[in-house]
């Protein structure tokens, strides 16, 4: 929790872009209107679903309201069973830790700050039969902003019908009026909120299908820039819910991790984060340093492997990364090590050389584990926009990747690149990135992040 209060500040300047640009939108065109300070915003209409679009998100029917039925709910934990993998997990993790069956276990990517007992939503994701979607928030305008202090406004008005404050109602501050700006939703506004998600590095596709699931229903109504925020909140959360998944692991050892991406992304130091993760979970973690031809990519990774108590196996600057993938395969075996990560170059400037290079490292290793490498990740830096996404494409053809992990979120003054990617790809983001620091690598929450993406107070 404490750690996205720390995203929250790190993407402010995400955050700002956004926000400032929704009130710009707003006060064009816009008109003030004034509302009882003890009272909360009038809402705009119930929200209707937006139209299913193409994003498979877990969505609840339109109105799954009263339901008395007895919910299975909180069932569909996995639940260690039978345990042959015995891993033990010293850490308070998110995750149980040992996974019997093939069921992939997750990554312990965790909150740097000592996390308080895990927020009730935020159950494992395993591929487990999920009966029911977890209660996402869809864009149901209705912001949760009305505890008591709503009942006592109202009773207050039953008391006062005129606008006149009585006695009750100035020592409840009811008289006291607040200015609230409301646009009507027409095209231009449309268009104006399109054009700023564009700018967020959301991608023009992106963009237009987000807005029209926030305008479903809404067109003509006035909106207020706190309304705007959480339409969109609730829009980025929709699309990113299905890819907010931790890396799956398995129970063969060594889990063999490959790390692909372009040079300067980030491999190195997540994968330094990832391993001093892993350790604190109480794993055995084996580095390889697979980018043989830059001497700076190898020492660097050392320095990692220092920080995080973890032996990192390098090969002399030039020879063969597939020849150094073998031998990792083969200590990491030796020692029964739980995960064998492995970096490699990210020269896309010869595109077919790294193609090779690549295939031969998975060659390699499947002559040792046929299912290895059981992740193929991508780092992706945030701070190259819309760049990331035909990285993406590029690397799908190199590798199979299995999943990503965007990192320096923190150096950003967008983000919406990563709807984008959600929306286009559909590939699970395991992990963030906002710092350099060893701690600084998180488990993606997509509430958290729309919520900092948007500059909604939560
Ligand atoms: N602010 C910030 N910086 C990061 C983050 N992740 C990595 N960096 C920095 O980005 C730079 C490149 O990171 P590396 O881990 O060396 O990237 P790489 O992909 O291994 O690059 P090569 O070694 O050139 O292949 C370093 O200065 C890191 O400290 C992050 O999440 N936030």
């Amino acid at each position: 929790m404490a750690f996205f209060k720390k995203l929250k500040d790190r993407l402010f300047k995400s955050s700002s872009k956004i926000e400032e640009g929704l009130d710009a939108i707003v006060e064009d065109g816009g008109v003030a209107e004034e509302v009882a300070a003890a009272e909360p915003e009038p809402q705009p209409e119930p929200a209707p679903t937006p139209e299913p679009d193409p994003v498979p998100a877990p969505e609840p029917e339109p109105q799954p309201e009263p339901e008395p039925e007895p919910e299975p709910e909180p069932e569909p934990v996995p639940e260690p069973e039978p345990e042959p993998v015995p891993v033990p997990d010293p850490q308070p993790a998110p995750q149980p830790d040992p996974q019997p069956d093939p069921a992939p276990q997750e990554v312990p990517v965790r909150d740097p700050e000592p996390a308080p007992p895990a927020p009730p939503q935020e159950v494992p994701q395993a591929p487990a039969p999920t009966p029911e979607p977890a209660p996402v928030e869809l864009p149901d305008s209705t912001p949760p902003e009305m505890p008591q202090a709503m009942d006592v406004a109202t009773a207050t008005e039953t008391l006062e019908p005129t606008g006149k404050p009585g006695f009750l109602g100035r020592l409840l501050g009811r008289g006291d009026k607040k200015t609230v700006i409301r646009r009507e939703l027409d095209d231009d506004m449309l268009e104006q909120l399109e054009e700023l998600l564009i700018t967020a590095d959301m991608g023009v596709d992106t963009a237009l299908r987000v807005t029209a699931n926030m305008a479903e229903g809404r067109f003509g109504k006035k909106l207020s820039t706190q309304e705007i925020k959480e339409l969109l909140a609730a829009e980025v959360t929709r699309i990113m819910e299905p890819v907010a998944r931790p890396m799956p692991l398995y129970p063969s050892k060594p889990q063999v991790v490959l790390v692909v991406g372009v040079n300067g992304s980030g491999k190195t130091t997540t994968i330094g984060k990832l391993a001093s993760q892993f350790r604190a979970a109480g794993k055995s973690v084996v580095i390889a340093a697979g980018d043989t031809f830059r001497a700076a990519a190898v020492e660097q990774l050392q320095v990692w492997g220092e920080r995080a108590g973890v032996p990192v196996l390098t090969a002399p600057e030039g020879s063969d990364p597939a020849s150094l993938a073998w031998d990792a395969m083969e200590q990491a075996q030796k020692d029964g090590a739980d995960l064998l990560m492995i970096d490699t170059a990210g020269r896309l400037q010869n595109r077919a050389d790294l193609m090779e290079e690549l295939a031969k490292i998975v060659r390699v290793i499947r002559k040792k584990d046929p299912d290895a490498p059981h992740n193929t990740l991508l780092v992706l830096d945030a701070t190259t926009g819309q760049n990331a996404l035909s990285q993406v494409k590029t690397f799908q053809e190199l590798a199979d990747v299995s999943g990503l992990v965007m990192t320096k979120l923190d150096g950003t003054a967008k983000g919406g690149v990563l709807v984008a990617l959600a929306d286009k790809f559909g590939l699970p983001i395991h992990a963030i990135g906002v710092g350099e620091q060893i701690d600084d690598l998180a488990p993606f929450d997509p509430e958290e992040f729309a919520a900092a993406l948007t500059g909604l107070d939560r």
